[in-house]
């Protein structure tokens, strides 16, 4: 038993908390800032040009760090962008859409925007060079805390070859989060003060 206060829940409630808390002024700050430092990838985790490769990000919804700027500069580099799509029923393996500007998307389940078009399926995310892992904070070894569904992780296993980087603010890079044995590590965070940071 996890002493009280301690345990993933708790740690969720808090950070959701906090990220409630957080100005306009600074979510549309870390936005502007992460679409400028989203370049940066080929240096870090993706380690070579953009322009041939896919990423796997997500549509950051409020108040999660960025917007879909990010989304766009990615794209502007030639690379081949795709998102999730969040089937109905109970969790499951993320399937995928291909993103290609703001004004293809729709509001779907959870209020998550997603592409309007056909999604590619489940395993298009084996394709991808680099993730883009939401998350409510990591830790320096690569422990993410979600939002709790395990979407994720029930995706991450097909993405075998791929870096996964959490994207989170700048105070949300912790030295020890609560672990379960069905969690998948990241190599890498993106902070928006920060830029790409690998992990231990
Ligand atoms: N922008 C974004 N897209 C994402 C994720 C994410 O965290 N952020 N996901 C990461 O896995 C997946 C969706 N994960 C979700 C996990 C839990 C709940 C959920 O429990 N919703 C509650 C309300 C509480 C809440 O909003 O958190 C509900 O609708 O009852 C929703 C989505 C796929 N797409
Ligand atoms: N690979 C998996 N297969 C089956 N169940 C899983 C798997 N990974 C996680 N789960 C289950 O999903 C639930 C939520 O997991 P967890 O708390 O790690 O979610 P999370 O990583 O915070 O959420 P998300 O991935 O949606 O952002 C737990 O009950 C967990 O046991």
């Amino acid at each position: 038993m996890e002493r009280m206060g301690h345990g993933k829940a708790q740690w969720r409630e808090r950070l959701t908390t906090r990220r409630i808390a957080r100005t306009g002024d600074e979510q549309a700050s870390a936005a502007v800032r992460l679409t400028a430092l989203i370049g940066e990838i080929e240096s870090g985790p993706l380690g070579r040009p953009l322009r041939t490769a896919t990423i796997a990000a997500y549509l950051p919804q409020p108040p999660e760090p960025g917007d879909t700027g990010m989304l766009d500069a990615l794209v502007a580099t030639g690379a081949t962008v795709i998102v999730p799509k969040v089937a109905p029923g109970p969790p499951a393996p993320l399937d995928w859409a291909r993103y290609e500007d703001a004004g293809q998307l729709v509001v779907a389940r959870f209020g998550l925007r997603e592409p309007a078009g056909a999604a590619v399926g489940i395993d298009a995310v084996g394709g991808a060079d680099v993730v883009l892992v939401p998350a409510l904070g990591v830790d320096r070894r690569g422990v993410r805390l979600g939002r709790g569904a395990g979407y994720y992780d029930r995706t991450l296993g097909a993405a075998a070859d791929a870096a996964l980087v959490a994207v989170v603010y700048d105070d949300e890079l912790f030295d020890e989060l609560p672990e379960d044995p069905l969690d998948v590590r990241v190599g890498w965070v993106l902070r928006p003060g920060t830029g790409f940071t690998p992990l231990t």
